[in-house]
């Protein structure tokens, strides 16, 4: 049976994230971005950096709905699109259950949300086989590495075919071998769905690698202090990360690290 599921997920249209003058001040004073103005098209992949604090998670739990901004205005998708339901967390921590089996974890939004069981049974079944984890479904997460239970918590996020993926440094915590088979993955999810992905990260090499756009925020209170489009070949591989032009890119993204730490708050 499981021979005949697809390795691919269906495609879904990615949506667009528009992001103008966002503040965000939290009730105990802290202000945490200050006059965002962010574009984002559908389907791009947008690696987002920052020094720690700097307010990257809050934007994405902004753009998310799972923070209400305090100034400026967050809209994700056009008038016309489903919306928030369409929206895909994925954090350091794959924060799965343990009590459940790889299948019954990958399959959870879709149970939170009354789907039938065939019919999530199978769709959480494709998910783990587009991360590679087909064979695994019985599993329990305390038997897997951590590289896997990152996968599970992908398919876990893919299973609902989300248009817009938030990633909030989802690799951090992994060793660089492993992190870089899920940055290869990762690319090919993306190229396969043309899901919109904002991705959290503090690695220059790892945003030039993944992205097609690099933003890097100024310490707190956040605010872009380089957008820089990534026009390195759309196939990538590990080659690439000892190419001169991605070098380049990578050193721009540092530079603009550097800016940020330093710039004063106004
Ligand atoms: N609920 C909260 N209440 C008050 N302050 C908060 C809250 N959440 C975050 N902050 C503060 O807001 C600032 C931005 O936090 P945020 O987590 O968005 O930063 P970050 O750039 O993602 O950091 P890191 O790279 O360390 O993960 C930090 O100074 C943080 O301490």
């Amino acid at each position: 049976m499981l021979s005949r599921i697809s390795e691919k997920i269906p495609p879904s249209a990615g949506l667009p994230v528009r992001v103008a003058a966002l503040q965000h001040i939290f009730p105990n004073g802290v202000e945490a971005i200050r006059r965002v103005d962010l574009a984002i098209a559908a389907g791009e992949f947008v690696a987002i950096l920052g020094p720690s604090g700097c307010g990257k998670s809050t934007l994405l739990r902004v753009i998310a709905g799972l923070e209400r901004q305090t100034g400026g205005d967050v809209s994700v998708g056009s008038a016309d699109d489903a919306g928030r339901s369409d929206i895909a967390f994925v954090f350091q921590d794959a924060h799965l259950l343990p009590w459940r089996t790889v299948l019954a974890n990958a399959a959870l939004p879709l149970e939170l949300r009354g789907v039938p069981v065939e019919q999530r049974t199978s769709a959480a079944i494709a998910a783990l086989a587009s991360v590679g984890l087909a064979g695994f479904e019985d599993r329990y997460p305390a038997q897997l590495s951590g590289g896997m239970k990152m996968r599970v918590s992908i398919a876990r996020a893919l299973v609902t075919r989300p248009r817009l993926l938030l990633m909030d440094e989802p690799f951090a915590a992994l060793d660089e071998i492993t992190r870089q088979k899920l940055d290869d993955l990762l690319r090919k999810l993306w190229a396969d769905t043309g899901m919109t992905v904002l991705f959290v990260t503090h690695s220059t090499e790892e945003a030039t690698y993944l992205a097609s756009r690099a933003v890097v925020m100024s310490r707190r209170p956040g605010r872009i202090v380089l957008d820089h489009a990534i026009d390195l070949p759309a196939v990538r591989s590990a080659d690439l990360r000892g190419d001169v032009a991605f070098a380049r890119h990578a050193r721009a993204i540092y530079s603009a690290l550097e800016r940020g730490q330093m710039t004063e708050v106004a």
